[in-house]
């Protein structure tokens, strides 16, 4: 773990990213910050509504602007769409450990599907998800500096991540 840099979570939604970083952020006592719900305090407003009041290019310059403003050594859940910019994944990889969550599309599917918080899963079919996944796996996995996977109970993924960043 880089010395005073955060710990910033990637990958597809459902992949456990929210879900994993307030249990790391526990065990590493340590700052939890979800750049989604940071986005919905600072606008008042849901997701849904960002999306569709506001649309996602808009959503994706907010979520870029608050990330960087967080300040250091917190534990940061971000959204799946965090990659929209290059330079946003390059400005995490000089200030922190970046880890990628990582499962199998089928299992994300099932987890995500209609679920009304994320506009992405209410609007796109199926086969455009997995596109979706598809072309964001290669972009999340060269920008990782540890790749962990969520396919199986949330505390494996916890310890494993404690674990290997430990070696980092
Ligand atoms: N190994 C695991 N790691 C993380 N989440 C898991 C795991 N197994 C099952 N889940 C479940 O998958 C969902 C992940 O949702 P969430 O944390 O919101 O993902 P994200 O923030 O990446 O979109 C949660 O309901 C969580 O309980
Ligand atoms: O993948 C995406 O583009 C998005 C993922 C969501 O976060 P989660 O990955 O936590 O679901 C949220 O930021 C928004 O709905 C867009
Ligand atoms: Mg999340």
């Amino acid at each position: 773990m880089k010395e005073n840099g955060h710990v910033f979570l990637i990958g597809f939604m459902g992949a456990g990213k929210s879900t994993i970083g307030r249990l790391l952020a526990d065990r590493l006592r340590k700052d939890f910050i979800d750049v989604d719900a940071l986005i919905v305090q600072k606008e008042n407003k849901s997701i849904s509504d960002i999306f569709s009041e506001h649309g996602e290019a808009f959503f994706r310059e907010k979520e870029a602007a608050y990330l960087k403003k967080i300040s250091g050594g917190s534990i940061i859940a971000t959204g799946g769409g965090i990659l929209y910019f290059s330079e946003t994944l390059e400005w995490m990889k000089q200030n922190g450990t970046i880890v990628y969550l990582q499962a199998p599309f089928s299992i994300l599917y099932e987890r995500i599907f209609q679920d009304s918080n994320r506009p992405l899963a209410m609007t796109k079919s199926e086969a455009s998800l997995k596109e979706l996944y598809s072309k964001r796996h290669d972009v999340y996995s060269s920008a990782a500096d540890l790749i962990v996977p969520t396919d199986c109970r949330v505390e494996e993924s916890v310890d494993l991540i404690i674990e290997r960043l430990q070696k980092d």
